[in-house]
């Protein structure tokens, strides 16, 4: 049989054993137990703190989330949780043996403790460190996943479910709105013949030259350039009439014709050229994506009919 003493001194060696921190504190907020795993994590012994309050010892403490539930404890006897999430921890601990380190982070419960009529507060303390890391990277490594899906793999510029996700977006927006919204389609001019003559992979690398000086042609923020498919490319450009979008194409077309990217001897032309559809939004006509995509690759294959590397407006083709 375990006498009452022994009992007592088993129990104070268990809560020195605790892989956490255990206080105590009393009615006046006092604190009358403070386990090992504390002395170690805080640099201040049982002896220095016990009969301190917890916040003279803490003052950071004062006004916490750690006080208001300190405070509901002793008044309405329920345990509480202080939840950190991606905040400051609480308490100013350190890794063990590591006073200048990083604070740890913490799971904090604060829970009443009745003893001879009296209501005390006990708090313990978790280092959750390692879950916090592994949950920041993993709400990272989401990020950057989420980022790349809307990446084309082969030439750095938007994806084409980014792109249909932005024009619905940008639909509705000016839908609302009644403002502007233009759509441009673009398809390198006899890019078959291209990669014929020069082979798949210059044919990748020439898409990538493409794509990079459409993007850097898009200069408002809400503009983007897409990777519509194979040697096709879109842009969707916010706040833009047909008129200001048809500028943009023909900068477009210019800027990549001025390049004089060497083609194919069997191609239109000997440098690399571009064929533009525009198509702008209208309340009462192209008014749902697939309306304005229908539009912008109408003009642009009236843009091949017509003779390649040229822009043409939805609804004026000039072909007979
Ligand atoms: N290198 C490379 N070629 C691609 C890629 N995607 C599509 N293409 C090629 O692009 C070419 C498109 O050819 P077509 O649709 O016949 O049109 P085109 O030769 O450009 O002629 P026009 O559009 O009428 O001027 C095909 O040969 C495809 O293989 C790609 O990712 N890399």
């Amino acid at each position: 049989m375990i006498s009452t003493d022994t009992s007592f001194d088993l129990a104070a060696g268990a809560l020195n054993l605790l892989d956490c921190g255990v206080i105590v504190l009393d009615g006046e907020h006092r604190i009358v137990l403070w386990n090992r795993w504390m002395t170690t994590r805080s640099g201040r012994s049982s002896t220095r703190v016990c009969g301190q309050s917890l916040f003279t010892v803490f003052a950071e403490l004062r006004g916490s989330r750690v006080e208001a539930a300190v405070l509901a404890a002793l008044v309405d006897g329920n345990a509480r949780t202080v939840s950190q999430g991606l905040e400051r921890a609480p308490f100013p601990l350190r890794e063990a043996g590591s006073f200048d380190g990083a604070r740890i982070e913490q799971a904090v419960t604060v829970s009443p403790l009745r003893e001879g009529g009296a209501t005390l507060c006990m708090i313990e303390i978790r280092d959750v460190s390692g879950t916090i890391d592994r949950e920041r990277q993993l709400l990272e490594h989401a990020e950057s996943l989420r980022a790349r899906s809307y990446v084309d793999g082969l030439t750095g510029i938007h994806n084409r479910r980014y792109f249909d996700m932005t024009l619905d977006r940008e639909l509705r927006r000016a839908q609302r709105n009644g403002g502007p919204l233009s759509l441009l389609l673009m398809d390198i001019d006899s890019f078959k013949a291209y990669n014929d003559h020069f082979g798949h992979q210059q044919g990748d690398t020439c898409l990538i030259t493409v794509a990079q000086a459409l993007a850097a042609m898009l200069k408002r923020p809400a503009d983007v350039a897409a990777r519509y498919g194979g040697e096709e490319f879109a842009a969707i450009l916010p706040d833009t009439t047909a008129e200001q979008a048809a500028g943009v194409a023909e900068a477009i077309r210019l800027d990549v014709a001025k390049r004089r990217l060497a083609h194919a001897p069997a191609a239109h032309k000997d440098h690399v050229t571009l064929s533009i559809g525009v198509a702008s939004f209208s309340k009462d006509g192209l008014n749902e994506p697939a309306l304005l995509i229908e539009a912008a690759d109408k003009a642009l294959y009236a843009a091949k009919r017509g003779g390649r590397d040229r822009v043409v407006m939805a609804g004026t083709d000039p072909s007979p």
